[in-house]
Order: structure tokens, then sequence, then C-alpha cells
């Protein structure tokens, strides 16, 4: 879902400075209505805000502090998927929102049974992005845990699926904690930030691309040529002189 409230007062975009310019990129998927940009959101500004209008893919971008450093990075809210005739909804944007990232993060909602069997079809499409390369890390989030009266998924399922699946799980609430949350996340970047090579650099590598490898570092906007930008200055001002003294 795409936040109402104007997303540049919330969105801090990452500067150049951090982290030895390395950006991690993490994508959030899952069944429609589920939290998923709540829960991004709540990590990324503390805040829970209830009313949001569906997302059509959102890319929130900000620095965290990881370890003592700080570290942008970028969080792809992709659209709610739903299982129709052929096959899933959005499944090619959600696909390139997986190649795209270094990490993913599966979420569903504990008042959803239909969203908890969507996640080994998720699981399923990332396997297949990543059939011929290590795998990223994956978390699978259980969210509305405060929603206990409508509880449609027992506690007990969203680890089994998640060992059965070999990635880490959190039950969460995006509404009621946002220590949860945060933990979950930034837990992720921590494990993230250790690795030396991003997974981005592997993509390139698996796709046969002769393409040199993508380095983690993001090269620094040029600066202005200060001597060319002198000389025009003094061409101006001589020009200007003249002209004054023409009059
Ligand atoms: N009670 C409760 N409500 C939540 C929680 N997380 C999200 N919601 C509500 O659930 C609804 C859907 O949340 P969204 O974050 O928009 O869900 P989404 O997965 O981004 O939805 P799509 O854009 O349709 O894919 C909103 O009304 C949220 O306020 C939670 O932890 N607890």
């Amino acid at each position: 879902m795409r936040l109402i409230q104007n997303m540049s007062t919330i969105v801090e975009y990452p500067s150049s400075e951090c982290l030895n310019n390395r950006v991690i990129k993490i994508a959030v998927l899952g069944g429609s209505g589920v939290g998923k940009t709540a829960l991004v959101v709540r990590f990324l500004t503390k805040r829970f805000i209830g009313d949001y209008e569906r997302n059509a893919g959102n890319l929130y971008s900000r620095e965290v502090q990881i370890d003592g450093e700080q570290v942008a990075i970028q969080v792809q809210d992709t659209p709610g998927v739903q299982v129709n005739d052929n096959g899933l909804s959005s499944e090619e944007q959600v696909r390139s929102s997986i190649q795209w990232a270094d990490a993913v993060v599966m979420v569903y909602s504990v008042t959803d049974g239909h969203s908890f069997d969507l996640i080994s079809q998720l699981h399923q499409l990332v396997s297949q992005v990543y059939a011929d390369r290590p795998a990223p890390p994956i978390i699978l989030l259980a969210n509305k845990a405060d929603m206990v009266h409508v509880r449609r998924v027992e506690p007990q399922q969203g680890p089994a699926l998640a060992l059965a699946l070999g990635c880490s799980f959190y039950e969460v609430s995006a509404s009621e904690d946002y220590s949860q949350v945060h933990g979950a996340f930034h837990r992720l970047c921590t494990e993230l930030a250790k690795r030396q090579v991003p997974f981005s650099a592997n993509a390139n590598a698996a796709s046969g691309s002769n393409e040199k490898k993508r380095s983690p570092l993001i090269p620094r906007p040029k600066s202005p040529n200060m001597q060319d930008l002198k000389r025009r200055f003094k061409q101006v001002l001589s020009a200007k002189v003249r002209t004054v003294t023409s009059v």
C-alpha cells in the first residue's frame, strides 16, 4: 500500500557518506493487506500509520545505524500478491524485485490463512529466480499478532514453515510493537552489512553478463571543475565591467 501522507516528509534518501557508500536492498513480499507497508514504515520511521492506499510498488530509502555505522538501506514494498487463474498476480514485478534485492522479507498475516498459504509459492518464486546462484537471506514475518481474537494461523505454524523453508521467523505486530519489527529488520541488515560481496554482484555473475561485477560502492558525484568555474566567472565579471565603462 502507498502511504497517503506525503512520503517526502518521512523518507530520508541516503547521503553518500554512509558505510563506504554501501546500500542494502530489501524486497518485502506477501499477500494483499497483510501489513507490508505498515511494517516497512514502522521500521523506517518508528511510526504506525493505519491508513494506506493500495501499493503499486514503492521504494523507500533511509540510513540506519548498524553496529555504530551508518548504512543506507532501500526497501521495495511490492504489490500485494493474489492467486488467480493465471498464477500469481503482479508476478513479473515481484520477480524483478526479488532479482534486485540483497535480502527478502516474506510477510503473512496471522488473521489470514490464504496469506499464509501464499508464502510457499512466494518462496518458490525466490528459488526460481535464484536457481543458479546462492539465494539471498530470507526472513518470514507473521504480522498482526495483536489481533488474537481473529487469529486464523496457529502460533506453531509459522515457525514450522520457516524451518521447512530454511529461513528465520518472527511473529510481530506493526501496530503494537516497534521493537519486534525493528529487531527483525535490524538483524537482517546486520547480517547483510557483514557480508563482503553483495548478492547483486552475484546476480551479474550468474546472468553470464560480461559486464564488470557491480561494485558495492556507489560512485561519488563528480565535483564541478573549479578552475573552469573561476574562468567563466571572471569572463562574466569582465563583460559587466566593460558594459559599465561603456555607458
Ligand atoms: N491490528 C493491526 N493492523 C495492522 C497491522 N499491520 C497492518 N495493519 C492494518 O492492516 C491494513 C493493511 O496494511 P498495509 O500495510 O496497507 O498492508 P499491505 O500488505 O501493504 O497491503 P497491499 O498494499 O494491499 O499489499 C491497514 O489497515 C493497516 O492499518 C498490525 O500489526 N496490527
